[in-house]
Order: structure tokens, then C-alpha cells, then sequence
């Protein structure tokens, strides 16, 4: 398992968001996390990336406790995360909002190297060409020039897509990558996040479609009132009469 979520629980107050949570991700697969609203996915996600810290339980990535680790050190170890609001730069370039994402050395953002005059044209150049590969395997290569705000929001999507990979992680972590879109739109979108697998990374997503999990996730994890309740394929999972109708029953938005 490239990640392995052990036992975990996060109480907010008296309110146990997540309780005794226990599932893995396979390496080079896409997982989904699905369940109905308020099931603690979201939680799920910030424990993972290191922006809330487990009450109880243990969290391994590559077989190492991370634990409690700020989101800047999962980063650099290969965790990075999209957000469900995207948090693009809207008044800058596609291009500089992937340049921005570069991960140079650890501690290190492209913030810090546009702000030091010392850095060399040639580690410029070097970001550059990678940002625009980054673009080019979601399909904006042509539009690296254009405002962020400029593009549709699918567009906006593959831009935060091309994001995350400049980060080098091995693990991605997408919040609701289809969230939002129309069925035209998927078709452009669900492919690159299949494509992400083949380019060696592991993606564990939110998403509350059941017919996109179907066509996009190799493992669902089912998550109930913050418990796992079924970690499988989503064909077996979703056979299953109970979890659908407490899938359907919770209130989805799909
Ligand atoms: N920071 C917080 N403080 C208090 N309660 C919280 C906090 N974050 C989440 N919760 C609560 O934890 C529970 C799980 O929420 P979470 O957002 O993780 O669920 P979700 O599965 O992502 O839901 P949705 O599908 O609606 O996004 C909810 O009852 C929520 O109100």
C-alpha cells in the first residue's frame, strides 16, 4: 500500500467527524472516496495532507508514519492535493500558474525564486519546459499565454491538474475533479485523471458520481457517518443493496 490510514479518528468537539477509519491506497491505482454528504470525506483529505491532526490513529505513506505532519512536509515527501475551489491565480497566466506550483528544493516555492535575483535563466528555462509539458499532457498547451480567468472552468479543472504535477508528487489527491462539470466537459476532464496513472502517479479522489466512479476508480472506499464501511472494486460495492441504499438514502447531491 502507498498510503495506509490506520484506526483514525478526528473529533471536533463532541462531534466525531471520523471514527476509527481504516483503508489503503494501492499504488497506481485511482481510489474514490464516496459517501453521502457529511460522511467525512473532506476531513478524510485534510487528515491525509496534513491539514488537521488525527485524535486517535496512525497515518503511513510509503510505509513511513506521517502522522501530524504539516502539509508542506507532505508535500515535499510526494502528498500534494487539489481544493474543491481551485485557488488559481485568476489575474496571472496558465503558464505562471503552473511555474508557481515548482517545487525546486525543499522549503523552496517559485515565490521565493522570483523573488531572488540570483535565479539562474537556465533553472527559469528548466521550469518553464516542464511547466509547459505539464500543460501539454492536460491539453492547454495552447492557451499557456492567456489569463487564468479567461478559461472555462474545465479548463480552470486541467490548469489545476497541470498544477498539481508540477509538484513531482507520487501521490494526488483531487477534491470532486468533476465536480461542476457538463457531460461535453467530463469527456475532456476524466480522461486526464485516468492518464495520471499511467504517468506513475496514485490518485485518491472525492467524488459523489456514481456513474463517473464507476468509469474512473479502480477501488471505492465507502465512508458512513465517518467509518468505512466497504473498501473494494465498484462494481462489488455497489452490488451491494445496503451501502446503495444508504448511498442514495444520504442526501447525495450527484
Ligand atoms: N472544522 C470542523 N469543525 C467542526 N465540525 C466539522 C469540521 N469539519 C467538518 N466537520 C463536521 O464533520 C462531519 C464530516 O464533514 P466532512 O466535510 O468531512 O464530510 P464530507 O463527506 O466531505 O461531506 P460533503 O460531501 O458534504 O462535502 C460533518 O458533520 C461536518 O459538519
Amino acid at each position: 500500500m502507498l498510503l495506509e490510514v490506520d484506526h483514525v479518528s478526528m473529533h471536533f468537539g463532541g462531534l466525531v467527524a471520523v471514527s476509527d477509519c481504516t483503508f489503503g491506497v494501492r499504488q497506481g491505482t485511482v481510489t474514490s472516496l464516496i459517501g453521502p454528504n457529511g460522511a467525512g470525506k473532506t476531513t478524510v483529505f485534510n487528515l491525509i495532507t496534513g491539514f488537521l491532526r488525527p485524535t486517535t490513529g496512525r497515518i503511513r505513506y510509503e510505509g513511513r508514519d506521517v502522522t501530524g505532519l504539516s502539509p508542506q512536509r507532505l508535500l515535499r515527501m510526494g502528498v500534494a492535493r487539489t481544493f474543491q475551489n481551485l485557488r488559481l491565480h485568476l489575474q496571472m497566466t496558465v503558464l505562471e500558474n503552473v511555474m508557481l506550483t515548482a517545487q525546486r528544493q525543499p522549503g523552496e516555492d517559485m515565490w521565493s525564486l522570483f523573488l531572488r535575483p540570483r535565479m539562474t535563466s537556465r533553472a527559469e528555462a528548466e521550469v518553464r519546459e516542464r511547466a509547459l509539458e505539464h500543460l501539454d499532457f492536460v491539453g492547454l498547451a495552447d492557451r499557456a499565454g492567456e489569463l487564468a480567468d479567461n478559461l472555462s472552468y474545465a479548463e480552470q479543472k486541467l490548469l489545476s491538474i497541470a498544477r498539481i504535477l508540477m509538484t513531482e508528487a507520487r501521490l494526488l489527491l483531487l477534491d470532486e475533479p468533476a465536480s461542476g462539470l457538463d457531460p461535453d466537459s467530463l469527456r475532456t476532464v476524466l480522461p486526464v485523471v485516468r492518464r495520471l496513472v499511467e504517468r506513475g502517479k496514485t490518485v485518491l479522489l472525492i467524488e459523489h458520481n456514481m456513474d463517473l466512479v464507476k468509469e474512473l476508480a479502480d477501488e471505492i472506499v465507502f465512508l458512513h457517518q465517518g467509518t468505512v464501511l466497504a473498501q473494494g472494486k465498484p462494481a462489488d460495492v455497489m452490488s451491494n443493496a445496503e451501502l446503495t441504499a444508504i448511498y442514495f438514502g444520504g442526501g447525495v447531491t450527484a
